[in-house]
């Protein structure tokens, strides 16, 4: 088979242009399996793939150039055996500066809006603990293969910090308000199989390579649905939930940057920081 790698950055885009202060295409990989056309995207910034500006800016482009070179789908997996993604990074929202926080979440906000609402057919196969950002990633693919004995959740109540509406609509667009509610305000980390129970993965496998013939085997389901047809019908399916958030993205932003920059929520975030470092 023919495969190729690619350099994420080949193509200077407009919008990599306007995020390209950061040294990309460091923290992932993209590679196009010229056969199938489906693309792989494999996180790869360790220890955790914490999603810190630059590592988002590179998500950005990956999405970005995927639609723009039509490929026939996009899986996104994780280079780590262990970790899918441990979501935001910590660090950036720990005493951060305020216009770095601000430019920080409407970069999170770009990076989502460009997933979520992508025409290129989507899966995930989660390999590791997938958590708050991590699962928001994840969720925002179409389909999702979990590789088992991990955990996957938000966990933002635990961390002390507010779910954010656009993680909400994604939960809950895909196991459902009542399911959505119990699992985030307490914080519930499911496990693999868990996970299966509710409808936040679809399926459940014993390792990534399995679970990577899963998820081509859902994206060659449309080899022969017209692919205009079905990004169109996509963005439809999607709309309601893109065109609430993109209304008030700016209003969510601010009161976010206002929460978590609180001295409670800033203290929340140090403790949590303070346990991690001392389970070692
Ligand atoms: C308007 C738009 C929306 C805005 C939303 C704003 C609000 C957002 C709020 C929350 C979203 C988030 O995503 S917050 C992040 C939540 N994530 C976590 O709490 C995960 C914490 N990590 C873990 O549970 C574990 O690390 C793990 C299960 C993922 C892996 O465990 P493992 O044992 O393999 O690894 P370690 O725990 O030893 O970690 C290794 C190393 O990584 C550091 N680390 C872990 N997670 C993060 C992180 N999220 N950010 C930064 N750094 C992280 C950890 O401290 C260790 O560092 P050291 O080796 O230096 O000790």
């Amino acid at each position: 088979m023919a495969f190729r790698t690619k350099n994420l950055f080949e193509k200077t885009t407009k919008l990599v242009r306007s995020y390209s202060s950061d040294k990309i295409y460091t923290h992932m990989s993209l590679t196009l399996n010229e056969q199938t056309g489906i693309a792989t995207l494999e996180l790869a910034k360790p220890p955790v793939n914490s999603m810190s500006f630059g590592f988002l800016s590179q998500l950005a482009a990956a999405v970005q150039q995927s639609e723009a070179d039509k490929y026939k789908g996009l899986i996104i997996t994780s280079r780590s055996s262990g970790v899918f993604s441990a979501g935001l990074d910590l660090k950036e929202l720990h005493h951060p500066d305020s216009d770095r926080i601000l430019n920080y979440l409407r970069r999170l906000q770009d990076v989502w809006f460009q997933l979520y609402d992508c025409s290129t057919p989507t899966a995930a196969v989660i390999n590791g603990h997938s958590i708050a950002g991590g699962c928001l990633l994840a969720l925002s693919c179409e389909y999702r293969v979990m590789v088992n004995s991990f955990k996957i959740g938000m966990n933002e109540a635990l961390v002390g910090v507010p779910v954010s509406p656009m993680f909400i609509a994604c939960m809950q667009s895909v196991i459902g308000q009542w399911e959505a509610e119990k699992a985030l305000l307490v914080g519930r980390l499911f496990t693999s199989e868990e996970a299966l129970g509710v409808g936040l993965v679809d399926e459940v496998v014993g390792g990534k390579s399995e679970g990577v013939c899963k998820a081509e085997g859902y994206l060659a389901g449309f080899r022969e649905v017209s692919a205009r047809a079905r990004g169109l019908s996509k963005r439809y399916l999607r709309q309601e939930v893109v065109r609430d958030l993109v209304r008030r993205r700016e209003e969510d932003v601010k009161k976010l940057v206002e929460i978590i920059s609180s001295r409670g929520v800033q203290d929340s975030l140090g403790e949590h920081l303070e346990r991690m470092k001392n389970k070692k």
